[in-house]
């Protein structure tokens, strides 16, 4: 139980004087930097860093307290202040007032009821990838399955939201990756190095954000001039929604900041769920077993259908165990407000605080040998006894994830369809090394042999 508060009580951590070892590992190791603190020192620890003190925490009711029942009183925190610069004000790192007006133009979009109509399209799209694996596998060629699914994800979200073929744009995927190595440069460098200085980078980037732009806005002109009935797609809300600017540059600024942050929280997250997911099957041979016979007994050899997704019970919870073990988004950041009270804890307004996933799945109080893959852990149907807080995948409170649904249906129905037909080993001797960036990068990519089973 949280000790009780007194005003000025701090959490312990580190010295001060510690910051250049810090500062050392936060640019190295930062998964390893954010274990050891939590083991060092408990549930709640400061890190000072220079002239700069961080809250980290990494106990469920904490979580709960500042991303939930205290959302209101934090904002986005360190790194989303920077990917800004990068990705404009889009829903992910918005805040205020322009968040509410974002969210609510577009959380319709992504309601249950309107991503079950998506199944289809999901489907013919895992259908087309496991087609380009087999095509691979049959020259006993590997292939970065982390790649193939990112064009996957690329491409579902293009239809889904967009009514559009994103592929078809060739240089969209290079030009997001472009725009996200940047939101994470500047979060790296804590959006110290100027814009106009001449980096390699900073071009890149600029040539890619401009591409990107000119994208969006060819989908936009079509959409204005091919209006569909009812406009309750993406770009329909938007256009709808940024008509109130009263600038047209505004609203210009608005929509791409908007269109490229849904694409960009949206794919590389999923990508690399299915990703994580693979590497732990491909370590697991009786996991992979069931993979199969699950989808085999379920999806026969016809075309899945919507209905089918609830029936993938086991697909589910590997998914589930995976992202418990490589949470996409491996770390939540907020500002506090108002001074704050965590944990018995104070916080003074306008403290940086951190909530970690990473951390927090694997936190021994909740999870039995936290580091072992064990999908039985998510059995719908066994009563599990932990904190509802201790897993956080897509975040909780008013910031929740709006892609959940389309995430999970896009992962359920890939992962399956690809078990359901292939074995997929990895190259002997590659292990991916995960990369804690804006999302929890393969680092190494995922090179794999698929064998028709
Ligand atoms: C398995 C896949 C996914 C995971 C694990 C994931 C995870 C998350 C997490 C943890 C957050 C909260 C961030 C925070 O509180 O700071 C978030 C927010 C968000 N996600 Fe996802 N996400 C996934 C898929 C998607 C998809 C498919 C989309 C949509 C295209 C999407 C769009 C967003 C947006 C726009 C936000 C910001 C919401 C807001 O602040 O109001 N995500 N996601």
């Amino acid at each position: 139980m949280s000790p009780k508060a007194t005003p000025g009580r701090v959490p312990p951590g580190p010295p001060r004087s510690a910051t250049f070892s810090l500062l050392k590992q936060l640019a190295g190791d930062r998964l390893t930097l954010m274990s050891t603190a939590a083991s060092t020192y408990g549930d709640a620890v400061r890190v000072a860093i220079g002239p700069k003190t961080l809250y980290y925490f990494n106990h469920p009711d904490h979580a709960k307290h500042i991303l939930a029942d205290n959302g209101a009183n934090y904002r986005k925190g360190i790194g989303y202040v920077e990917a800004r610069r990068a990705l404009g004000d889009g829903l992910l790192t918005s805040d205020g007032e322009l968040w509410k007006e974002q969210r609510r133009t577009i959380r319709p979009v992504f309601q249950h009821k309107r991503i079950a109509g998506q199944a289809d399209t999901i489907i013919e799209e895992s259908a087309k990838l496991v087609t380009r694996l087999k095509a691979a596998g049959s020259g006993g060629q590997p292939i970065n399955v982390l790649d193939s699914l990112t064009e996957f994800t690329l491409g579902v979200l293009g239809r889904t939201l967009l009514d559009a073929d994103l592929t078809a744009f060739e240089s969209a995927g290079h030009s997001f990756e472009a725009v996200q190595d940047q939101a994470m440069f500047e979060m790296e460098t804590m959006g110290l190095v100027p814009k106009w200085l001449p980096l390699k980078g900073q071009r890149e980037f600029r040539k890619a954000r401009s591409d990107l732009f000119g994208i969006v806005d060819r989908l936009v002109q079509f959409r204005k001039a091919n209006p569909v009935d009812p406009p309750d797609d993406v770009i329909s809300r938007l256009i709808e929604s940024t008509s109130r600017e009263s600038d047209p540059r505004v609203a210009a600024t608005r929509m791409r900041d908007e269109l490229i942050t849904l694409l960009l929280a949206g794919h590389e997250t999923t990508a690399s769920t299915v990703g994580w997911a693979m590497w732990c099957v491909s370590q697991n041979p009786d996991v992979a077993q069931k993979l199969h016979e699950e989808a085999v007994a379920v999806l026969g050899d016809r075309t899945p259908v919507y209905e089918d997704l609830r029936n993938l019970k086991y697909t589910s919870m590997v998914l589930e165990e995976a992202m418990r073990l490589y949470p996409p988004v491996w770390i939540l950041t907020r500002n506090a407000i108002e001074a704050d009270e965590v944990g018995g804890y104070h916080i003074p307004a306008g403290s940086d605080v951190m909530v970690c996933p990473y951390t927090l799945h694997r936190h021994p109080a909740y999870w039995e040998e936290p580091e072992r893959f064990n999908p039985e852990r998510f059995d719908p149907d066994v009563q599990h006894d932990r904190p509802r807080y201790a897993y956080i995948p897509f975040g909780a409170g008013p910031r929740f994830c709006v892609g959940n649904h389309l995430g999970m249906m896009e992962a359920g129905f890939v992962l399956s369809m690809i078990y359901r037909e292939l074995r997929m080993e990895v190259v002997p001797g590659h292990q991916p090394k995960p990369e804690p960036m804006l999302s929890l990068r393969m680092g190494g990519g995922l090179p794999m042999v698929a064998t028709e089973v």
